[in-house]
């Protein structure tokens, strides 16, 4: 993150919002019925993964919603970040933090704020294959919609569509700022 960073006001003067806060519970909501199906029949609950930073508000919201459906999950974290805090990724993703929870034979359940170019999740979800989970589902907040997600990634369970725009709010930074809007907005190009 370089400084001074641009300030959060001018950013949302320059933005419009693309989902506000009703949408997105409602999309969570809809979203926690779909994943519960999933996993309510299982004897052991799926490790439920939130991918920080951004992934935290959504994954709260989440993991609420699944109790609300009466499905129990295990919480886990890690952190991995290529945009660290500016607006285009970088080639190289860093791990800042691993799950320390044995991943083998677990239903893991990855949780994030947004797919964008899918390179995170890939190497992500390759890792928790590696680790031997029994199997890795993917939900995200938003996609971003554009075609330039790498190969070989998609989400499981998606709330919302965002365009192809720096989007931020709900867990999505503007350069370290923002993440705690409860819309989502999407810069004017
Ligand atoms: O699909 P991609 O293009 O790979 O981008 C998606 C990833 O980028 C953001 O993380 P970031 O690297 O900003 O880390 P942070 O969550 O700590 O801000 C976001 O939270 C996703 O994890
Ligand atoms: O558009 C975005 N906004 C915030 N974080 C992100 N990480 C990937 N894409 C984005």
């Amino acid at each position: 993150m370089s400084y001074p960073r641009p300030a959060l006001n001018e950013a949302l003067e320059r933005s419009d919002v693309v989902h506000d806060a009703n949408t997105i519970a409602d999309a969570v909501k809809e979203m926690a019925a779909h994943i519960a199906d999933e996993y309510r029949d299982d004897v052991q609950a799926p490790l439920f993964i939130t991918v920080m930073n951004g992934g935290m508000p959504f994954a709260a919201d989440l993991a609420m919603a699944l109790g609300d459906e009466g499905v129990d999950v295990e919480f886990e974290y890690l952190h991995a970040t290529r945009y660290r805090g500016e607006t285009s990724g970088g080639a190289r993703l860093a791990w800042l933090h691993r799950p320390q929870t044995a991943l083998r034979d677990r239903r893991v359940l990855l949780v994030d704020d947004i797919l964008d170019e899918g390179h995170t999740m890939l190497a992500v979800k390759r890792w928790c294959e590696d680790q031997g989970a029994a199997d890795v589902r993917i939900a995200v907040a938003a996609v971003k919609l554009h075609d330039r997600c790498a190969e070989g990634i998609e989400a499981d369970f998606v709330g919302l569509e965002v365009p192809d725009a720096y989007v931020f709010g709900y867990g999505m930074d503007y350069h370290e700022q923002g993440r705690n809007l409860r819309a989502i907005y999407a810069l004017r190009n």
